[in-house]
């Protein structure tokens, strides 16, 4: 089968950064693959090579099979991107925009008025598509940059971060109709730093840090690498920590005050009723217990640890037919 991305040792420098340093990914087609990584890990150029916003300067790249470079304008015509900033025409009605976008991408002039209002719909502004840009608000903003990236109706779609700073109820909005097009087969790649995100929507994640792979898995494999913490009540609590031997799970145990911590590898649950046993058999009562799982940030942040990247990006002039800027003005240091 054919895959909607193929990176094989990808590297991309400026100047003395190496932004992407041997990156080999791919996303097979129909997935919701998830992008994570600190600031400055490498997502957005990995994006920008895909779409031609970037050249590599190592390694291959293809998307549909089509080399990102030799085959431009093919892969160019299978991706709709959603980037960061907003980087829309801004004195234009909003439909034009959409028209214009399917336009350039080689849609006939008696479709694009159709994909322009069926995008405006789905992303729920149909009403508002006769304004300019900058007279919509910022949530209407991110709406339309999804509409904009779907009125071509890509094979692969490409959200680099689309519910950043926008609020609960257009963040799940925005989820249902993402949801909806990987459903109906569009492939999806999404860089977020909510993780949350990434947990709900994506079939598996890439997890980078300085321009590599540390690890791909589904959230599910993740959050089993973590340890569960198995926390107990104890009637009348001893002065030490009991012993729990041979329970092979067990990482390590707390006593504080009446409550006994054990960190366990894996599932607490699968561990649990042999640590009350364990307590029982050593004449200990229970009065609570309670698992509580490492959750996917606190593996992210394990997994990334000491990496985190702040730096002063040069600014960089390339630009597609969008507009689009190399998106690194948003990088240093940025709390997100
Ligand atoms: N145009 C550029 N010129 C110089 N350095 C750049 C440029 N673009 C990116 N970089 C550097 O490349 C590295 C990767 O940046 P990139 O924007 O790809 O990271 P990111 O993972 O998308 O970060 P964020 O989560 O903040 O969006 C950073 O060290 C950044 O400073």
């Amino acid at each position: 089968m054919t895959l909607a991305i193929d990176a094989t040792d990808l590297e991309k420098e400026y100047g003395d950064v190496r932004a992407l340093d041997g990156l080999s990914l791919s996303v097979e087609a129909g997935e919701f693959f998830g992008l994570l990584g600190p600031n400055g890990a490498g997502k957005t150029t990995f994006i920008n090579t895909l779409v031609g916003l970037v050249r590599k300067t190592g390694g291959e790249v293809s998307v549909f099979g089509e080399d990102v470079e030799d085959d431009y304008r093919a892969v160019r015509d299978s991706i709709g991107l959603a980037p960061q900033e907003f980087n829309v025409d801004r004195f234009f009605p909003i439909r034009e925009v959409l028209m214009h976008k399917a336009g350039y991408h080689g849609v006939s002039e008696a479709e694009r008025e159709r994909r322009a209002d069926e995008a405006l719909k789905l992303v729920g502004i149909y009403d508002k598509r006769n304004t300019r840009f900058d007279w919509l608000s910022g949530g209407m903003k991110r709406r339309l940059l999804l509409a904009r990236a779907i009125v071509t109706e890509p094979d692969l779609l490409i959200l680099d971060e689309p519910t950043a700073g926008v609020d609960v109820q257009l963040r799940h909005d925005l989820w249902e109709v993402i949801n909806r097009l990987n459903d109906e087969g569009t492939t999806i790649l999404l860089t977020t730093h909510y993780i949350e995100e990434a947990e709900r929507l994506c079939d598996r994640v890439a997890i980078m840090d300085s321009g590599r792979k540390v690890t791909v898995a589904t959230p599910e494999e993740l959050t089993e690498r973590g340890s569960d913490t198995i926390t107990v009540e104890l009637r009348d609590p001893p002065a030490n920590a009991p012993p729990l031997d041979g329970i092979e799970a067990i990482e390590g145990t707390r006593l504080e005050g009446d409550r006994l911590a054990v960190r366990v590898a894996g599932s607490g649950g699968r561990v649990a009723p042999r640590v009350l046993n364990a307590l029982e058999d050593r004449g200990h009562e229970i009065t609570d217990i309670e698992i509580s799982r490492t959750s996917l940030e606190e593996i992210f942040v394990e997994l990334t640890e000491g990496q985190r990247g702040s730096g002063d990006p040069e600014e960089n002039d390339e630009t597609d037919e969008d507009g689009v800027t190399d998106g690194t003005a948003r990088l240093a240091g940025e709390a997100r």
